[in-house]
């Protein structure tokens, strides 16, 4: 499925300008697409939202310089993540976001916002240091402006989401490297052929996944009833759709719905179950890049439905949850060996 594009130039003025003043009729026509996506399957992909080409390129070089490292060193001298504080190396085969599925063939370096949290980038390459820099001041700017944009799609004050995204210290950015692999063409159709990542829901607010050379293939998507996917519906195979980008225009970011705006909005925006597959032997020798930015409401923000979305008599489908207690309930889950 040919996943919707959306400009999102219109938001890309001074941060903050919106807030407090008329929005244009340009951020209006925008934040409406924005808005039909996510009531409908919640994957959309995004241009011109601020990340340069030459950063962009320079991420994905110095995470392959990153990953390049050898197990050994990755394994003794990089951070170890763990579920309580989500920064720094998680090897090949250390995790599994889906726990009905076997651990997963990707290996991961997650970075966190300061000043509220210090990451320990020891052993990282130099080029990896300095881009993470650049790419973490890109993306604070983002994640407001984004925000905004979602208030304003859902008719919401045009602060409510910016105002739990001050602090970021639950935002983290994620490299992701999936190495080849054997594929045996026996175990092709069947449910223990090699997971890159199982079927999941993002657990935050938002998130821009940025593809690298190739990154789109075995990308799959699966709408949802609620906000979010895992346990018994790991097990499915069916109903699952290839996302296809588009073969011009600008590199931009597939941005998707997590189950914590799924809450917010009373499942009004759904959180849409995503995967990476290994479909065929062609793909699985080729290695994968991605860069997922996992928007997260701040630790101590309330995420509770907001009255709008049972104004008309729905009962709210969640009970009130801090971020904090949710993610890392979440990560706990993910990260157990
Ligand atoms: O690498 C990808 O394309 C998807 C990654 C993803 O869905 C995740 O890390 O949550
Ligand atoms: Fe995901």
């Amino acid at each position: 499925m040919s996943i919707p594009t959306i400009d999102f130039a219109p938001f890309l003025n001074e941060e903050g300008a919106v807030i407090g003043t008329e929005p244009t009729s340009e951020q209006v026509a925008v934040a409406k697409q924005m808005d039909e996506v996510c009531r409908n399957h919640g994957f959309l992909h995004i241009i011109n939202f601020g990340l340069s080409d030459g950063l962009r390129s320079q991420a994905f070089q110095s995470s392959k310089e990153l990953f390049d490292l050898s197990e050994d060193f990755k394994k003794t001298h990089l951070r170890r993540i763990n579920p309580k504080d989500n920064m720094g190396f998680a090897p090949v085969l250390s995790e599994s976001i889906n726990r009905s599925r076997p651990n997963e063939l990707k290996e991961a370096f997650n970075l966190s916002f300061p000043p509220k949290r210090q990451n320990d980038l020891s052993g990282c390459p130099d080029s990896f240091v300095e881009v993470t820099e650049k790419l973490q001041a890109k993306y604070r700017d983002l994640a407001r402006r984004y925000a905004i944009a979602c208030a304003l799609a859902l008719s919401l004050p045009l602060d409510f989401f910016a105002n739990a995204l001050v602090d970021l210290d639950l935002c983290t950015i994620r490299f992701l490297h999936y190495p080849a692999c054997e594929l045996d063409d026996t175990s092709a159709e069947s449910t223990d052929r090699p997971i890159r990542i199982g079927e999941h829901t993002d657990f935050g607010a938002f998130t821009f996944l940025l593809l690298g050379e190739n990154g789109v293939e075995g990308l799959q998507i699966k709408p949802v009833e609620g906000g979010e996917a895992g346990g018994q519906a790991g097990g499915e195979n069916e109903g699952w759709i290839d996302v296809v980008l588009p073969n011009d225009g600008p590199q931009g970011a597939i941005v998707n719905t997590g189950a914590l705006m799924a809450r917010w909005t009373n499942d009004v925006w759904r959180a849409t179950a995503h995967r990476v597959i290994v479909a065929n032997a062609e793909m699985a020798a080729r290695e994968r890049f991605s860069i997922a930015f996992f928007v997260d409401p701040d630790s101590n923000s309330i995420v509770k439905v907001h009255d709008t979305f049972t104004k008309h008599g729905s009962l709210p489908k969640y009970e009130p949850i801090t971020s904090s207690d949710y993610l890392s309930m979440k990560l706990q889950e993910m990260m157990k060996t």
